[in-house]
C-alpha cells in the first residue's frame, strides 16, 4: 500500500496515520505483478453483505456465512497465522465479540495467550476501559489489569476495520499496560474508510476489502 496523506476523520479520537496493509492481492486477481493467493477469493466470497442493518445505510459485513464453510474458515485463520508464526507475538487480544470468534484460533497456532478485550462490565476483576465511537453508536472496551506484561509483543484481532475507532482502543488500552502492539489483524476492511484509518501509528493487515 502506498503512503498518502489523510484527513482528519472525526469518527476517531486518535490522530494517526494510515497504517493499512493488504495481504498481497486481497481485492484483484494480481497484484504488482504477483498472483493472487487462491485462499482470498473464496474468503471474500464466503463473506455475506446484508443491506441496511443494524440500520439504513449501512451495508453490513455478516462473517457468520464464513464459519458455516470450515475450509474456508481454517483458510482465513491459517493466513494470519502464516503472517504472524515467528514473530515473537506473545499475545493475541481479540476484540468482542466477532475478534473472539478469530482469535483464539491464531493464539493457539502461534503460541501465544489470549487476551479478551470486552464489551464494559462483563469482566470480574480490576479493568481498564476506553470508550470509543462507531460507525453506528458508541461503546467501550475493557481488559484486565495483569493480562499482558510491558514489553510484550501483542497482536489485535478482529473480523472487520471500518472507522478503526475499536483497534484504535484496543491499541491505546494495551499500550496503556506497557505492551508492544506490532499490528491490528482484519477479515475485512471497508474501501470507502481505506485512506482514514486512525491507528495510533500501527498498520492493520487485512485479508480481503469489503464487496460493497
Ligand atoms: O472500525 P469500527 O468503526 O470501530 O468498527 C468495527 C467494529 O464494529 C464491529 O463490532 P460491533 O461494534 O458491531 O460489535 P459486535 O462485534 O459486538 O457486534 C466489528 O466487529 C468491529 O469490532
Ligand atoms: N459494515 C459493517 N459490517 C459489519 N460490521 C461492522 N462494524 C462496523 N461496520 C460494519
Amino acid at each position: 500500500m502506498g503512503e498518502e496523506d489523510i484527513s482528519n476523520d472525526s469518527k476517531s479520537s486518535c490522530g494517526c496515520e494510515d497504517g493499512t496493509v493488504e495481504a498481497p492481492a486481497a481485492a484483484a486477481p494480481k497484484e504488482n505483478g504477483r498472483a493472487a493467493d487462491p485462499r482470498l477469493q473464496a474468503i471474500s466470497d464466503a463473506i455475506r453483505v446484508v443491506p441496511h442493518f443494524p440500520k439504513p445505510g449501512i451495508m453490513f459485513n455478516d462473517i457468520t456465512a464464513l464459519l458455516l464453510r470450515p475450509a474456508v474458515f481454517k483458510d482465513a485463520v491459517d493466513m494470519f497465522v502464516e503472517r504472524y508464526r515467528g514473530m515473537r507475538i506473545a499475545a493475541v487480544a481479540g476484540i468482542e465479540a466477532r475478534g473472539f470468534i478469530f482469535g483464539p484460533a491464531i493464539a493457539l497456532a502461534i503460541g501465544a495467550k489470549f487476551i479478551p478485550l470486552r464489551k464494559p462490565k462483563k469482566l470480574p476483576g480490576e479493568v481498564i476501559s476506553e470508550t470509543y465511537i462507531l460507525e453506528y453508536g458508541t461503546d467501550c472496551l475493557e481488559m484486565h489489569v495483569g493480562a499482558t506484561e510491558p514489553g510484550e509483543r501483542v497482536v489485535v484481532v478482529d473480523d472487520l476495520v471500518a472507522t478503526g475507532g475499536t483497534l484504535c482502543a484496543a491499541i491505546k488500552l494495551l499500550e496503556r499496560a506497557g505492551a508492544d502492539v506490532v499490528e491490528c489483524a482484519c477479515l475485512i476492511g471497508l474501501p470507502k474508510y481505506k485512506n482514514f484509518y486512525k491507528l495510533n501509528g500501527k498498520p492493520v493487515y487485512i485479508l480481503v476489502e469489503s464487496r460493497k
